[in-house]
């Protein structure tokens, strides 16, 4: 549901989404809940590429599922704050409002997401084509051999060799990386203003990795998407990041161009993210894992601070 005409939510012309304070708890018990984030705010402007960065359990996975309203299907509950969305007739929603059909409607067409594991993702009884298709005719009035034709146009747009043959191919025909790629096609195919790509490399080896993060960059420039990047990697974050939100145990500890955050990272705990990665240890404070050890997750200590 959008707001009453009075109570309009509004955004600045160049942003596409901006959280603001949200709040996710998931019930932990009958009189416990376990706060997994926490006041979060930030926005991603029109082209932008933010990164959601944090050790595991931070709560980043969680804020992304939040916004494509997914978390709810797990036993977690918004309870606080907006997810404004500009959409593409210049609409701004509040997503933590909308209805279930609505946003069911806006899933794939106006933002959508890819998961670390395409194997878990894709569906190993359907051609590549048909999946890509699948997305298409779920959204938009298209018949099949229109769907198909965007499908070839889509996997040719993420760069996959020899597309044709490729669109009649099952997931097991193909590499690690090219299924991430027809996941990113899948995700791509109805054109959304948001991509989030949720550790989308963590599963492929180093080479791999660098070229779907290339991929990532020349859509951008290409089709000048927005792009909601979670990792727990700050190698990935230098990479692809313009902006970079620092998450620990659910809350934004930190926030800055991709060039502060490196150049002159505020917390500590942004400094120890930055010393865990040996090749850009050496930009940040040597001292910061000693000082904060923070790189394992540590479920008790979460648990601890579950609010009766
Ligand atoms: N389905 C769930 N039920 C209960 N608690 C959950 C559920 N999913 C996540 N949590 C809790 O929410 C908190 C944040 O988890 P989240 O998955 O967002 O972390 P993350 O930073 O994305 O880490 P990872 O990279 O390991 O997914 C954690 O304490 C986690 O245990």
């Amino acid at each position: 549901m959008i707001l009453s005409k009075s109570a309009k939510p509004e955004l600045p012309e160049d942003v596409i989404l901006s959280v603001e304070d949200l709040e996710v708890s998931f019930a932990a018990g009958t009189r416990a809940q376990l706060r997994a984030v926490r006041g979060v705010s930030f926005s991603i402007a029109r082209g932008e590429t933010v990164a959601l960065v944090g050790e595991s359990g931070s709560g980043k996975s969680v804020t992304a599922m939040t916004i494509m309203r997914l978390t709810e299907y797990d036993g977690a509950a918004i309870t606080g704050g907006r997810v404004l969305m500009r959409l593409k007739d210049g609409k701004v929603a509040d997503l933590a409002k909308l209805s279930e059909k609505r946003v069911e409607a806006l899933r794939g067409a106006e933002i959508s997401i890819v998961f670390q594991d395409p194997m878990s993702s894709l569906n190993p009884v359907f051609t590549v084509g048909d999946q890509i298709a699948e997305a298409v005719i779920h959204h938009q009035d298209k018949t099949p051999e229109q769907a198909r034709q965007i499908a070839l146009n889509t996997l040719k747009l993420v760069r996959v060799p020899d597309a044709e043959r490729r669109l009649d191919q099952y997931p097991h025909q193909l590499s690690g990386g090219m299924r991430q790629r027809v996941m990113i096609a899948i995700a791509l195919a109805c054109r959304p203003s948001l991509m989030i790509l949720d550790e989308p490399t963590t599963a492929l080896d180093v080479t791999i990795q660098a070229q779907i993060l290339d991929l990532v960059r020349a859509l951008q420039r290409e089709i000048g998407m927005s792009v909601l990047f979670i990792t727990h990697d700050m190698g990935v974050v230098a990479e692809v990041a313009d902006r970079v939100c620092v998450m620990l145990k659910g809350e934004i500890v930190e926030e800055g161009s991709v060039y502060d955050i490196f150049a002159k990272p505020k917390h500590a705990y942004t400094r120890a993210l930055i010393s865990a990665v040996p090749r850009l240890g050496s930009m940040a404070d040597k001292d910061a894992p000693e000082k904060f050890p923070l790189l394992v997750f540590e479920p008790e200590r979460l648990l601890a601070e579950v609010t009766e």
